[in-house]
C-alpha cells in the first residue's frame, strides 16, 4: 500500500514538470548567470554530496562537542581536497557553500582576510596574507564586544601606545569590554583583528584595526595575558551551534606597532598619529564587503525554503471534491499560491538585486583604488538597505515555509527548522536590520535637504532629483508608484523633522517613520533591478514571460502589502490598489503550472536541500517513515528511564487502581 502511495507521487513531480511551459535548462542559465556558473555549481555541490564526510543529515542529532569536531573535520577535509583538485576561488567558495555548515572559515576568509585586504599596508598585506592564504594562521575579526555592538565607536578595549618599546599595549579595561561573538575566536583561531581604541601621547583617537596573536601556533593554548573560550549554544539543534562564536579578553597584551593596520591612519615610531588622505569611513569597508555578501546568500537560503514548500506542496494532498473524487493538492490552494508564490517571486528578485550589489561593490572597490570615493556613500546605503531588507523578508519567508508545509515542516527531516536557526542570526550580525535602516535613512534625510541648493542627486537615489513631478502626479501600477511612495515618505519625515527644536531631536522622534521609508527606497531599488533584468535580452523558451510574471508579481506582491503607504502618500488611488490585488491573482494562475519547474531552476542537490520534503523525485512519504526510525530515541524499543520513572508510576497507578 504505502509503495503504491509512493509510485503516485513520484508521478506528480514528473507531471507537474511535464506542464511546465518554459525551458528549465536555459532557466538555470538565467538564474546563476551563466553556463559556466551552472556547470561550476552543477560539478562543485556533486563533489560534496558524494562524498561521505560532508554528510549532514545526522547533524541536529549531535551534541556541541561532536558537532563542532564534526565541522573541523569538514574544513579540514574540503581544504585537503581544494588543495588536491587545485580547485579556483570561485569553486572553493561553490563547495564552501554546498557543504553548508558554518564555521571559522567563513570568518578567516569573509572577514580577517578581507580586513587585512582593505586595512592593511601593502607591506602588511605581503606579510599576513600568504600566511592566511595558506591556513598558516587563522584568524577571525574581533569587533563587538559584551557592552557594545551596533555602537562601534563605543568600544572599550583599549590599545594604548608604548614608546619605549615601540609596542601597543592591548587591553580590556572592563568587563564589557569583553569581546564577545566573534565567529572562530572561540576555539579554533589563531590570529584576530581586534579593534580597539587607540591611544597616543594621552591622546584617544578612536576605534582602529590591529592583528593580534591569541594562541601558540605550537599547541594552540592561549598566549600569555589572553583569556579566550566559547560564549555557548545557540538557538536551534545543529544550526549555527557548528561555529565556535567566542569572548576574549586581554591582560595589557604587547604587540609591535606594526601590527596597527595603517593604511588609513599611521603612528609613527615617535608615537605621533598620522591620518592619510582616505577617508575614515572606510574603517566598516570589511563590513561594507560581507552585507554584500549577505544580500546573494539571502536569495540562496530563500530559495530553498521555497523549493522545499513547492516541491511538497505538490506532493501534499488535503481535502476531496464534493463528489469524494481524488483530493487537491494543497498547490492548487488559492491561500497556498498567495502566500507562496511572493516568496518565489522574492527569490529571484533578490538574486538580481544580489548580482547587481556584487557590480557595485566591484565598482567601488575599483574607484577606491584610484581614490575615487565618490560613490562610497552610495555602496555603504546599498549594502546596508538590502542587507536589512533582504535578510528580514528571507528569515520570515522561512517561516512561512515552515507553515505552508504543514504538521511535517515542524520537523528536523524537513530541514526547515535548522534553515531558520541557521539564518535568522542575519538579521542581527552584520549590522542590526533597524540600525542599517536607519543609516540609510539618515542618507536619504542628506539627499532630501540638499535638494533646495539644486544637488542632483545619482546612482539609486537619482529617481529623487524628479522631485517637482513626483510630488505631484498621479502614477499609474508601475514603478513610477514605488518612486512616488519613497520619495513622499522621505519627504515627509524630513519636513517633520524640521519642525523638531533640533535635527537629532527630529530624527529620534521620527525613527519609525523613517524606518519605512528607507524600507519603501530599498524595495523601490528592488524592484527596478528586476524590471531591468527582464529588459535584457534574456534566451530561452518561456523564461523571459516566466521571469516577467515573477517580476510583477513581486512589485504587486509589495505594493499590495504596503498598500497603506501607497495610499497615505497618494501615489495610489484605493481603485488602482484594488485592481492591483485583481491582477495579482491572475498572475498566480500563471505561475501555478510552471511553480515546480521555477524551484527546479535552483538546480539544487537533495544533499544542500537537505529534506525529505524537498526531495527531487518526490518520494516523501516512505522517506520521513524511513527517517523517523533514525532518531536515537528508537534505537531501544523500551526507553531508557522505564525501569527509574516510567514502570514505578505504573505499578503505583495499578496498585491505586485496585483499592
Ligand atoms: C565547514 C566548512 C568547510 C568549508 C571549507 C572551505 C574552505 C575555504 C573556501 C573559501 C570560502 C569562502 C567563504 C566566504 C564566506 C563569507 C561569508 C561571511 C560570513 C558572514 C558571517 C557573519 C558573521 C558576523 C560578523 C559580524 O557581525 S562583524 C560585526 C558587525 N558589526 C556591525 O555591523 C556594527 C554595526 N554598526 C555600524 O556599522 C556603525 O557603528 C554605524 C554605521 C551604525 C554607526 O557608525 P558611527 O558611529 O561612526 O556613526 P555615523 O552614523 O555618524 O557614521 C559616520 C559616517 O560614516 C558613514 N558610514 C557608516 N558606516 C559606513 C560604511 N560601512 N561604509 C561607508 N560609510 C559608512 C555614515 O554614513 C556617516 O557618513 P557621513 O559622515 O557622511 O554622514
Ligand atoms: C551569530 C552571530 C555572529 C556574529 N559574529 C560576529 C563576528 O564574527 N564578529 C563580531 O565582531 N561580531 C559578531 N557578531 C555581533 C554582531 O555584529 C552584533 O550582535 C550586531 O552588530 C548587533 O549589535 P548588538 O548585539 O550590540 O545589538 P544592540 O545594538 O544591543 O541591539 C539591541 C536592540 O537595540 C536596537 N538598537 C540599537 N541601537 C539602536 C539605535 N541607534 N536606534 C534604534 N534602535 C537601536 C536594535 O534594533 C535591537 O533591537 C555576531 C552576532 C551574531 C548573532
Amino acid at each position: 500500500m504505502a509503495v503504491d502511495h509512493a509510485a503516485a507521487e513520484v508521478d506528480h513531480l514528473a507531471a507537474e514538470r511535464a506542464a511546465a511551459r518554459f525551458d528549465v535548462e536555459a532557466m538555470k542559465i538565467a538564474w546563476a548567470g551563466s553556463r559556466h556558473a551552472v556547470d561550476v555549481a552543477d560539478r562543485m555541490a556533486r563533489l560534496v554530496a558524494s562524498d561521505p564526510v560532508f554528510r549532514k543529515d545526522n547533524r541536529t542529532m549531535l551534541s556541541r562537542k561532536d558537532l563542532f569536531k564534526d565541522t573541523l573535520r569538514k574544513a579540514a577535509h574540503a581544504w585537503k581536497r581544494i588543495v588536491e583538485l587545485r580547485l579556483t576561488e570561485e569553486e572553493a567558495s561553490l563547495l564552501r557553500q554546498y557543504v553548508d555548515q558554518p564555521g571559522y572559515v567563513d570568518l578567516h576568509w569573509g572577514m580577517f582576510v578581507p580586513a587585512i585586504k582593505g586595512q592593511g599596508t601593502e607591506e602588511q598585506q605581503k606579510k599576513w596574507l600568504p600566511l592566511a592564504y595558506k591556513f598558516q594562521i587563522i584568524g577571525c575579526y574581533a569587533q563587538t564586544e559584551l557592552g557594545h555592538g551596533s555602537n562601534v565607536q563605543g568600544l572599550e578595549t583599549t590599545a594604548t601606545f608604548d614608546p619605549m618599546t615601540d609596542e601597543f599595549v592591548i587591553h580590556s579595561p572592563t568587563l564589557t569590554s569583553s569581546k564577545w561573538w566573534p565567529g572562530g575566536l572561540g576555539k579554533a583561531s589563531t590570529h584576530a583583528v581586534v579593534y580597539a581604541r587607540l591611544i597616543t601621547e594621552g591622546k584617544d583617537y578612536g576605534i582602529h584595526g590591529f592583528i593580534v596573536q591569541l594562541r601558540s601556533l605550537e599547541d594552540h593554548s592561549p598566549l600569555p595575558g589572553v583569556t579566550l573560550g566559547d560564549i555557548g549554544g545557540k538557538f536551534g539543534s545543529g544550526a549555527y551551534n557548528s561555529m565556535d562564536n567566542g569572548v576574549l579578553r586581554f591582560d595589557h597584551v604587547r604587540i609591535p606597532r606594526d601590527q596597527m593596520l595603517m593604511r588609513l591612519s599611521q603612528v609613527t615610531r615617535e608615537g605621533k598619529y598620522v591620518q592619510s588622505d582616505v577617508p575614515k569611513q572606510l574603517l566598516y569597508g570589511t563590513m561594507v564587503y560581507v552585507r554584500q555578501s549577505i544580500v546573494a546568500d539571502a536569495s540562496k537560503a530563500l530559495s530553498r525554503a521555497v523549493c522545499i514548500a513547492v516541491r511538497y506542496s505538490a506532493i501534499r494532498k488535503q481535502f476531496g471534491s464534493q463528489d469524494g473524487g481524488p483530493e487537491t493538492q494543497v498547490l492548487n490552494y488559492r491561500t497556498q499560491q498567495s502566500r507562496l508564490f511572493p516568496l518565489l517571486a522574492s527569490a529571484y528578485a533578490f538574486r538580481f538585486v544580489g548580482d547587481w550589489l556584487n557590480w557595485l561593490y566591484t565598482d567601488v572597490t575599483q574607484k577606491l583604488e584610484v581614490k575615487d570615493y565618490s560613490t562610497l556613500q552610495e555602496a555603504h546605503a546599498c549594502t546596508a538597505g538590502l542587507k536589512a531588507v533582504t535578510t528580514s523578508a528571507t528569515a520570515d519567508a522561512i517561516e512561512e515555509c515552515r507553515k505552508l508545509c504543514g504538521g511535517h515542516g515542524y520537523l528536523n527531516s524537513s530541514g526547515l527548522p535548522e534553515l531558520f536557526a541557521v539564518y535568522v542570526p542575519a538579521c542581527t550580525y552584520e549590522g542590526d536590520n533597524v540600525v542599517l535602516l536607519l543609516q540609510v535613512a539618515r542618507i536619504l534625510m542628506k539627499t532630501v535637504s540638499q535638494l533646495t541648493s539644486g544637488k542632483q542627486p545619482v546612482g539609486t537615489m537619482a529617481y529623487m532629483g524628479k522631485v517637482q513631478h513626483l510630488m505631484q502626479s498621479k502614477c499609474a501600477v508601475k514603478t513610477e508608484a514605488f518612486e512616488a511612495r519613497a520619495l513622499r515618505m522621505a519627504v515627509n519625515c524630513a519636513q517633520n523633522i524640521g519642525q523638531a527644536s533640533n535635527q537629532e531631536e527630529g530624527f529620534y522622534e521620527r525613527s519609525p517613520d523613517l524606518l519605512e521609508a528607507a524600507v519603501a527606497h530599498i524595495q523601490l531599488i528592488i524592484v527596478t533591478k528586476f524590471i531591468e533584468k527582464v529588459h535584457q535580452d534574456i534566451p530561452g523558451h518561456g523564461v523571459k514571460e516566466q521571469l516577467q510574471n515573477l517580476c510583477n508579481v513581486y512589485a504587486l506582491y509589495t505594493l499590495h502589502k504596503h498598500l497603506g503607504d501607497f495610499l497615505a502618500t497618494g501615489s495610489l488611488t484605493p481603485k488602482q490598489g484594488a485592481l492591483a490585488n485583481e491582477q495579482l491573482g491572475k498572475l498566480y494562475a500563471q505561475v501555478r503550472p510552471n511553480a515546480v519547474a521555477l524551484v527546479d531552476a535552483f538546480n539544487y542537490t537533495d544533499h544542500y536541500l537537505g529534506s525529505v520534503l524537498g526531495r527531487y523525485d518526490g518520494n516523501v512519504y516512505p522517506a520521513l517513515y524511513e527517517e523517523a526510525w533514525k532518531d536515537p530515541l528508537n534505537e531501544t524499543v523500551v526507553p531508557e528511564g522505564y525501569h527509574e520513572y516510567l514502570r514505578p508510576l505504573l505499578k503505583q497507578q495499578l496498585k491505586l487502581s485496585r483499592l
